[in-house]
């Protein structure tokens, strides 16, 4: 992204951002609530055209290229896919469909080599004994572990997941995180962009780290040398403290620090 800024009226929801990804990296971007993280990913998925400025996806410049040939190299999973998901739908084919653009069973029928391969990635995020099952009875960590199998399906060279331990109780989190490490950490995983509110939320393993707060970034680059206690509190907004503890990062606000407005 070269200049890249996305306007609503008068609103700026993001803007001037300059932002490279090379495919054997690993990104979190980091904000607070309305930092513009959620626009940020969609310009990034090809759902998304910036009013200002240059987006090039997987050397496809957005505007002069189709999107629709585009979307399927792309995976994406977040809160806005998982909601048009149809209740009654099963896991296996929620997974499958994504190889066919489509959401809802009934417009295919699936190869069956497809089906295997689903149930492969249902298998690596643990919920292979779910695939029968329809999405709607599944828990919130099931659900996020189902989109996240359906964004690997079509072998995407970009992978882009939107808040995915959102929702997720502890052993759910940790899990999760597990997961996305040992997919950060496989060489032949695509290149990969997680948004998320919390540094306890970063698989080890991911690289680089974009800061956001209003739109505009506080600091990006090597995850440890962006990720620090001063630009984590200017993004946040307030006097945070910072601990490291092996590969994981903990975040809390500072002792005695008087509430934010
Ligand atoms: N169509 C729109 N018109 C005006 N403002 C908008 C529009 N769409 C989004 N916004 C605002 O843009 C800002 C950035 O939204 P975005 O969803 O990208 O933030 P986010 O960092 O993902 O937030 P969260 O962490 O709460 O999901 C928010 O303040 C939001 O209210």
């Amino acid at each position: 992204m070269q200049g890249v800024s996305v306007r609503r009226g008068r609103t700026t929801l993001v803007g001037d951002v300059d932002w490279d990804v090379e495919l054997d990296e690993r990104w979190v971007v980091l904000g607070p609530n309305g930092a513009g993280k959620t626009t940020l990913l969609r310009l990034a998925g090809a759902e998304l055209h910036p009013t200002k400025g240059r987006v090039s996806l997987l050397g496809e410049r957005i505007g002069r290229t189709d999107v629709f040939e585009l979307r399927p190299r792309i995976g994406l999973s977040s809160a806005a896919l998982a909601g048009r998901i149809p209740a009654d739908e099963k896991v296996v084919d929620v997974v499958v469909s994504a190889g066919y653009a489509v959401l809802g069973r009934w417009r295919e029928e699936y190869d069956k080599l497809d089906t295997g391969r689903a149930r492969e990635l249902l298998g690596a995020l643990g919920v292979e004994h779910l695939a029968d099952r329809a999405y709607g009875t599944l828990s919130e960590g099931e659900r996020k572990r189902t989109l996240i199998a359906r964004a690997l399906m079509t072998d995407p060279e970009l992978l882009l997941l939107d808040e995915p331990a959102a929702g997720l109780d502890l052993g759910g989190r940790e899990d999760l995180v597990a997961r996305l490490s040992q997919l950060a950490l496989d060489p032949d995983a695509p290149a990969m962009v997680l948004v998320t509110h919390h540094v306890e939320e970063i698989p080890p393993g991911f690289t680089h780290a974009l800061l956001l707060r209003e739109g505009g970034v506080v600091a990006q680059g090597l995850l440890d040398d962006v990720l620090t206690e001063d630009n984590l509190s200017k993004t946040f907004n307030q006097p945070l403290e910072l601990t490291r503890s092996g590969e994981r990062y903990f975040a809390r606000r500072k002792d005695g620090a008087a509430p934010t407005q």
